[in-house]
């Protein structure tokens, strides 16, 4: 008869190669159940976005069978439990707070950071999105919800909390909803610092286990005050091709790095890299340069997390409230699911690694 411990000896061969050790010693194997020739459990992931599910699912599957029995009928149940990192102060429910910056307007920040959040949560994670870009908030038009309200709720001590608002399974909270849209600079100084901590400390966020936070372009008080304030699992730069928006990237990343700050780089995205006209769709053309974002990402010595291509569609999707990666087919689904993949991926290696020092 085939035993629990022979299952977990088997797959105690199976190492996840980002974690670097086994996963019965990542505690990743759960609910061992054997019924004659058929063997199931529960492969416990480190977030849904993992892009090794295939071929960890693949490896523990083999590896029953070469040390256990040849004909097995294996049945994998595939969760996931997100990791954070060790120090999560007053935010105890928010595992892993990533930063969206650019070094320069206009690069598709806010783009990025609401495809992210969309393609997280159809992984199956629990995402927010706080838009913190105190020039242009763009969440409230790219999630169709201009001129809407957050409503508040009282704690039992008295407390009064906002509400994040809910669209496409994501908790979102944008300094847009709580401004005049005609007031031409809204925040200001103390007053934007004060309104983004509100944002974070004074909603109820409930559980998540990735808060994803669309800065302001540029360095500025607002990264201070956020990076200071709250514990953060990273940070992602986008930046576009152009050699002016890299010299201004290269800014961001050294402030990410500044003493007093030390956020880790999660790496670069490079946005609107290529075209790609619909009827060639195996031409790209590099119309503002090749390799920029990998170059400069190798040169920081932090990951390169892909290309995003220039797209018709993107535009006209974030006007209409509905981020492009809502379409599943379309490549840019594909993209953004490569990027949050490995950002989800990073994020797990960085809290293994924490947990163990
Ligand atoms: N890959 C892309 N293909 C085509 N258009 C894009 C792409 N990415 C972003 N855009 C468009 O570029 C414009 C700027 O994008 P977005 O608002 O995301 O940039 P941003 O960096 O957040 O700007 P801001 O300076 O306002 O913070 C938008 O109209 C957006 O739809």
């Amino acid at each position: 008869m085939i035993t629990k411990e022979q299952v977990l000896a088997a797959l105690s061969h199976v190492e996840d190669p980002d974690l670097k050790k086994d996963l019965v010693t990542l505690n990743m194997i759960k609910d061992v159940k054997i019924e004659d020739k058929t063997i199931g459990f529960t492969l416990e992931l480190t977030t849904p976005a993992c892009p090794m599910k295939e071929m960890l699912k693949n490896a523990c599957t083999n590896a029953v069978r070469h040390f256990v029995l040849a004909d097995a009928e294996i049945n994998i149940n595939i969760t996931s439990r997100v990791t954070k990192p060790l120090d999560i102060s007053q935010l105890k429910d928010i595992k892993n707070i990533i930063l969206v910056s650019s070094g320069k307007g206009g690069v598709g920040k806010s783009t990025v950071a609401s495809n992210l959040a969309v393609t997280l949560a159809k992984d199956g994670a629990k995402v927010g999105l706080i838009d913190a870009d105190i020039y242009g908030p763009s969440v409230p038009i790219m999630f169709g919800l201009i001129g809407a309200k957050p409503s508040a709720r009282e704690t039992e001590d008295g407390k009064s909390l906002i509400l994040p608002i809910e669209k496409y399974g994501i908790k979102l909270l944008s300094l847009g909803f709580f401004a005049d849209p005609d007031q031409p600079v809204p925040w200001r100084g103390p007053m934007a610092s004060n309104a983004i901590k509100q944002l974070f400390n004074d909603a109820d966020w409930g559980e998540l286990d990735y808060l994803i936070v669309d800065l302001p372009p540029g360095t500025g008080d607002i990264h201070i005050t956020i990076s200071q304030s709250f514990p953060i699992a990273g940070a992602v730069i986008v930046t576009t091709p152009q050699q002016v928006a890299l010299a201004d990237t290269r800014k961001g990343l050294a402030m990410f790095r500044m003493p007093g700050i030390n956020i880790p780089v999660l790496g670069v995205i490079e946005n609107m890299s290529y075209f790609t006209p619909a009827e060639l769709p195996e031409n790209k053309y590099y119309i503002f340069g090749k390799n920029g974002g990998k170059e400069l990402a190798e040169k920081y010595d932090v990951p390169f997390l892909g290309e995003i291509p220039l797209v018709q569609g993107i535009t006209a999707s974030g006007d209409s409230g509905e981020p492009i990666s809502m379409e599943n087919d379309s490549p840019i689904a594909a993209s953004f699911t490569e990027i949050a993949g490995k950002i989800a991926q990073q994020i797990s290696i960085n809290n293994v690694q924490t947990a163990n020092c």
